[in-house]
Order: structure tokens, then C-alpha cells, then sequence
């Protein structure tokens, strides 16, 4: 396809997206079985375009003058992309481009930005979450928004149990990894140009053979606060597809237990074939339809990993369509979620043992507040510094160890930011039982 073409499909997906709600995935896969002429780099492309015109909305939009889809995407080549008017002049000269740039249009594409803006509109992020902005980020609150609006890098976890961080160095740098700067046993693949297709880790064997695993190194880091080591027991409360519970298997050395949890049955056995493929045999699934022998895990657990469901903040750089989809009332509803998890997830814990909450949301409402009240109801808990569990763990490089401390702000609970360290936006607090 030509890039007239690509153009026209990306509003087309983004119409899909913003009109019907569909999320990016699935509007650009529809788009894809209409467009049965279109080939993987067609879809790369479109797919990348219209994440592009979402992560930008709100200050494409005002640039613009107008969310139509076709400013948003119009506007997505220029100020996300950095094509010129002549590029975009001649893609829309070419077969089924869209309509030829209106007088306007022009006009808007060269226009420098509004510093006048809203901050919601300069940061790109929804204006009912204006108070919350503030208060987490204060006077920081656009450019740590800002570094949440473009493309985020690839990270990837070397899986310990398999190899070390040097024999998967070949195959890394062959995908154009490079060493992690926060981690020791990881590495990264740089954002890539905006019109390039992203790295697909998954079709290398370093990947098929269980040598590595895709995993933002925020979720690293936060994994590492557990500090799980050979020997002990460990519930991961909320596994999810388990990625904390592989990166902790391995921290354990395949000595010890980890007993993998999750309320959702069917998101528990996509970790099988994870688990098969990472050679970690001292994991135990502990499905929900056997709450007793969830039960019997009782009082008995060195750490409980809490990996609380929350809004997702932090990967606005991966999903920017759940920015804009993102509600007051599904907030207030994982507040209380969380409130009811970790207050649960805390009886598992022995005397002197560890629970650890962690979110991929940046949010006060979902971090400290969860931890505070927890603590207030919980005397037998007293939180420990997140950022020396980390560091503990001996996975943080010198740099990883710096930002996490930096990212704990004098406190003992750690936020890692896009902005400040480079990762999605994680939050980990650390709590101690008394013995
Ligand atoms: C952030 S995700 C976990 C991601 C996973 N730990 C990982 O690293 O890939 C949160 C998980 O919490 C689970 N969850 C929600 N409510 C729960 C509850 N009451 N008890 C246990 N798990 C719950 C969800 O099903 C979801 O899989």
C-alpha cells in the first residue's frame, strides 16, 4: 500500500476507535480482514498512526481546531511523525488517499504550539483528572504527562533459570536489544522511529526456547521488591498471566514455592504454557475453584505479592486508547477493589513475613492512600523501604538503584514514572508483619 491509502485506512480505524469504542486491536484487525490487500507493514503502520493520533489527542486536537479523526490522524503525521506539508501533500495526491489539505488544515499543521494551552491539553490527558494530576505531580504534572504521550521501549527479561544475562547477549543484540541501563539481567529495544514496526520479540527462539520474557522493567523492578529468595514460600495474590510470578521463580532459583493465585481461573491457565516455556518448576497454580487449598496457604507465607488490578495509568504509553476511555466510576470501582484485595491478601502473610502492593497506575487514589488505609486498620503491619527491598533483591544495575531510591522521594513506598526512570508507571510499597 501507499501511504495515501495507509492515511485513509488510519481514519478509518480511528473513527472505529473514538466513534464505536472499539479498542485500537481490535479496530485495526477489522480493518485488516476488510483490507485483504493490505500486508503486516500496512497494519504496522496504520496501527501505529492512529496510537500515535490517541497518545497526542487532546493537543492535536486543539492544534487542529477539531477531534475529527482526520485532524487527529493529519495531525499525528506532523507533530508526532514530523512529516512536512509537502510529505503530507503528495501522500494525499496518490490513489485512495483522503481528500486533498483544506486552506485551514495547512494553516494548523504549521502552526508552532499553543504554550497558552490547558495543562490537560499540553499533557494530553483527560481533564476530570486535572486534581489528581496535581496533587501526584504538582507544577511537573505536563512533562510527566508528556513523557506518558509517545512510544514507550521494549524490555525484556533474561529468565535466569535458562541463561545468563551473557549467553542471551547474541540473540538480544541480533534483535537489536541493548543492555538494560536499570537492570542487570535484562535488556531493551529502543522505541522505534514512529512509521517502523515495533520489534516482535516472540518470533525469535532465544524467546521460544524460554530464554527471555517481554517485561517492562517497572514490572521488574517492582517484582524485585519482593526480594523473594531460594527457599521461601510465596503467594502471588493477583498472578494474572504471571509475569511477577516468573520473575520471582526466578529470583528463587527454582528452590522454594511460589503459589500462583488469581481470582480469574481463565487468566491463571494462560500462565501454563509460560510456565512450560520458562522452566520454572516451583510454581503451584492455586486455582479458584479450590478455595481451600487457598486456605490452607493461611498465616504461612514469607511474601504476598499483591499486583492489584487498577486503571492502567502507567501504560498510557502502550495503551493511550484506555487514557481517553478511562472513567471517575472505574476508578472508584478499583479503589474498593484494591481496599478488599490487599486487606485479603494480608492474612497470608506469617509473623515476620512481607506483602508487597504494587499497581501499574500512578494515581495517589490507587497508591499511597490503599497503603495508608491499609496500614491504619492493620497495626500488625509496618512499611519498610521499598527502594532497599529492591535493591536487596542485587537485580538493579547502579543507575536502576539511584532512580528507584529517587523515585521513593525521602518516603518508603517507590513511584517510577516514564519521565523519571524511563519505565511504565509502577508504584511498590513494602510491609513488614510483626513477629
Ligand atoms: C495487574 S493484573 C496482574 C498482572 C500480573 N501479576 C502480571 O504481572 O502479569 C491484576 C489481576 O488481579 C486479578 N484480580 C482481580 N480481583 C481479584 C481478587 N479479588 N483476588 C485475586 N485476584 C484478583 C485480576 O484477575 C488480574 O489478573
Amino acid at each position: 500500500m501507499r501511504d495515501g491509502g495507509r492515511i485513509a485506512a488510519a481514519i478509518d480505524v480511528l473513527g472505529d476507535v473514538l466513534n464505536r469504542h472499539q479498542p485500537v486491536k481490535s479496530a485495526a484487525r477489522d480493518w485488516g480482514k476488510r483490507a485483504r490487500y493490505a500486508g503486516s507493514k500496512d497494519r504496522a503502520w496504520v496501527s501505529g498512526l492512529v496510537l500515535d493520533a490517541l497518545r497526542k489527542k487532546n493537543s492535536i486536537a486543539h492544534a487542529m481546531g477539531s477531534d475529527e479523526p482526520r485532524a487527529l490522524v493529519l495531525g499525528a503525521l506532523s507533530f508526532a511523525w514530523g512529516w512536512d506539508i509537502m510529505k503530507i501533500d503528495s501522500a494525499m495526491d496518490e490513489e485512495h488517499a483522503p481528500s486533498k489539505l483544506t486552506l485551514e488544515e495547512r494553516e494548523r499543521l504549521v502552526m508552532a504550539p499553543d504554550v497558552t494551552a490547558e495543562p490537560w491539553v499540553s499533557g494530553d490527558y483527560p481533564d476530570w483528572m486535572e486534581p489528581m494530576m496535581d496533587r501526584v505531580f504538582g507544577e511537573e504534572k505536563v512533562v510527566e504527562a508528556q513523557a506518558m504521550a509517545v512510544r514507550a521501549d521494549v524490555d525484556i527479561r533474561v529468565n535466569t533459570l535458562k541463561v545468563d544475562a551473557e549467553k542471551a547477549g547474541g540473540p538480544m543484540r541480533s534483535a537489536n536489544a541493548e543492555s538494560s541501563p536499570l537492570l542487570k539481567n535484562a535488556y531493551h529495544i529502543p522505541a522505534r522511529d514512529p512509521s517502523e514496526r515495533e520489534a516482535s520479540l516472540e518470533s525469535i527462539p532465544a524467546y521460544s526456547k524460554g530464554w527471555v520474557e517481554v517485561q517492562d522493567a517497572g514490572s521488574q523492578i517492582a517484582a524485585a521488591a519482593s526480594n523473594a529468595k531460594p527457599g521461601e514460600q510465596v503467594l502471588d495474590f493477583c498472578a494474572g498471566g504471571g509475569g511477577k510470578t516468573l520473575a520471582m521463580a526466578a529470583m528463587m532459583e527454582g528452590k522454594g514455592q511460589v503459589h500462583a493465585y488469581d481470582i480469574d481461573g481463565r487468566r491463571l491457565s494462560a500462565l501454563i504454557p509460560r510456565l512450560k516455556r520458562s522452566g520454572a518448576h516451583n510454581v503451584q497454580l492455586v486455582h479458584p475453584k479450590e478455595p481451600e487449598a487457598l486456605e490452607a496457604l493461611k498465616g504461612q507465607m514469607d511474601v504476598v505479592f499483591v499486583d492489584a488490578p487498577c486503571t492502567g495509568t502507567g501504560t498510557w504509553r502502550r495503551r493511550p486508547d484506555a487514557k481517553w476511555r478511562l472513567k471517575d466510576k472505574q476508578l472508584a470501582k478499583r479503589i474498593e477493589e484494591q481496599t478488599e484485595i490487599i486487606a485479603a491478601a494480608s492474612a497470608f502473610v506469617k509473623p515476620g513475613g512481607r506483602l508487597v502492593y504494587a499497581t501499574c497506575s500512578f494515581l495517589m487514589e490507587e497508591d499511597e492512600d490503599r497503603v495508608a488505609g491499609f496500614l491504619a486498620e492493620h497495626p500488625e503491619f509496618a512499611e519498610e523501604s521499598a527502594a532497599d527491598a529492591a535493591i536487596a533483591s542485587g537485580l538493579l544495575t547502579d543507575e536502576g538503584a539511584a532512580k528507584v531510591k529517587a523515585g521513593a522521594k525521602g518516603g518508603k513506598s517507590v513511584r517510577l514514572t516514564p519521565r523519571k526512570a524511563g519505565t511504565d508507571g509502577f508504584f511498590f510499597a513494602v510491609m513488614r508483619k510483626a513477629r
